[in-house]
């Protein structure tokens, strides 16, 4: 594979060198995108590394080389030329995404509902799943005065951030385990011009240290999460973009998935004001398992309002209140 790579490099250089493709430019400084497409056979080669919607995955690579916006480069690449530099990083990342790197990673942001973010290979990249989820909270909470949000592990700040951006009046509070993502979600709200209603610890909920010592009286209107929720024995069913490229403490829930919700029905019983809603996404068979849970353990103090299907008809949101 590597040999065969290196070879095509090979002969699109010595292409570059050779031929000028009527640019107007002396001969070896641009090479027309389509040509370079062809050369390396790159959506060939994505496709017998496993990846699905090559054209996509090409496309998006193509804009990012040229920067420019997605919708801006047209599906023929038509006039669209590359100089070396471009041409280099253009075989770089493409060969990085048979080797199976998300696009978010090779690209370095990503757009998620109204906002773009900021990625970084030790974060948790937001899905759209997520965007579906987010458009529930935010509308259930669009007629509000005034909300004051916890999130449990905020990766990128995706789910705040979103939230901030769409409601004016919400003020949230992120915790997260990971440092690298507790700095990425601080640079993204600096990013977005949201750092005067967002703040993020760098704290792991636990049984009995749910929240950082200066958090630990605060009560609020509202706590989302989407914990990791992958049961242990799912993760020989997961994509290499997950498993390999992914951080395990964002994604593994455990033997049931839930053993981190279960910390966060906890912290919501103590940190949620009444009437206060929590709101979580979570794997497709939780949503009658949280139900049953809320019904044996924590009568009285939570109460189980719905379950919200995702856009492939699975259950996956659940949305509870503080009695
Ligand atoms: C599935 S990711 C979700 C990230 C982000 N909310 C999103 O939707 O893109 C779960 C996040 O929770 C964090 N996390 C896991 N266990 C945690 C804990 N006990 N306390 C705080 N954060 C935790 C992980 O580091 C990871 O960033």
């Amino acid at each position: 594979m590597l040999r065969q790579l290196t070879r095509s490099k090979g002969l699109t250089s010595r292409l570059l060198r050779q031929v000028n493709y009527g640019t107007g430019a002396p001969a070896g400084t641009h090479i027309p995108v389509t040509k370079a497409l062809e050369i390396g056979q790159w959506e060939e080669k994505l496709k017998a590394a496993g990846v699905e919607d090559t054209k996509f995955n090409v496309k998006c690579i193509v804009s990012h080389v040229l920067k420019q916006k997605f919708s801006a480069v047209p599906d023929s690449y038509d006039q669209l030329q590359l100089n070396p530099g471009q041409l280099a990083d253009l075989e770089r990342f493409l060969e990085a995404r048979c080797a199976r790197m998300p696009l978010q990673h090779i690209i370095g942001e990503w757009d998620f509902m109204d906002i773009t973010l900021k990625t970084s290979p030790s974060v948790f990249i937001p899905r759209p799943e997520t965007e579906e989820f987010m458009r529930l909270v935010i509308d259930d909470h669009k007629n509000a005065k005034h909300v004051d949000l916890l999130e449990v592990g905020c990766g990128s700040g995706a789910m705040s951030l979103s939230m901030l951006h769409s409601l004016p009046q919400v003020v949230a509070t992120a915790i997260e385990r990971s440092k690298a993502a507790t700095v990425l979600a601080a640079e993204n709200a600096k990013m977005l011009g949201l750092l005067n209603r967002f703040e993020v610890h760098n704290h792991t909920m636990e049984e009995d240290k749910y929240l950082p010592e200066v958090l630990k009286d605060k009560k609020y209107d509202l706590i989302i999460s989407n914990p990791p929720y992958v049961k242990t024995e799912e993760f020989q069913f997961l994509h290499p973009e997950v498993v390999v490229y992914e951080n395990l403490n964002a994604l593994d829930g455990g033997s049931d998935g839930l053993r981190v919700a279960r910390l966060v029905f906890d912290l919501a019983c103590r940190h949620l004001r009444p009437g206060g809603k929590l709101w979580l996404e979570l794997g497709n068979d939780h949503p009658p398992m949280v139900k049953t849970i809320m019904n044996l353990k924590y009568e009285g103090r939570l109460k189980f309002i719905a379950g919200y299907s995702d856009q492939y008809k699975r259950e996956r949101f659940v949305q509870i209140e503080k009695v």
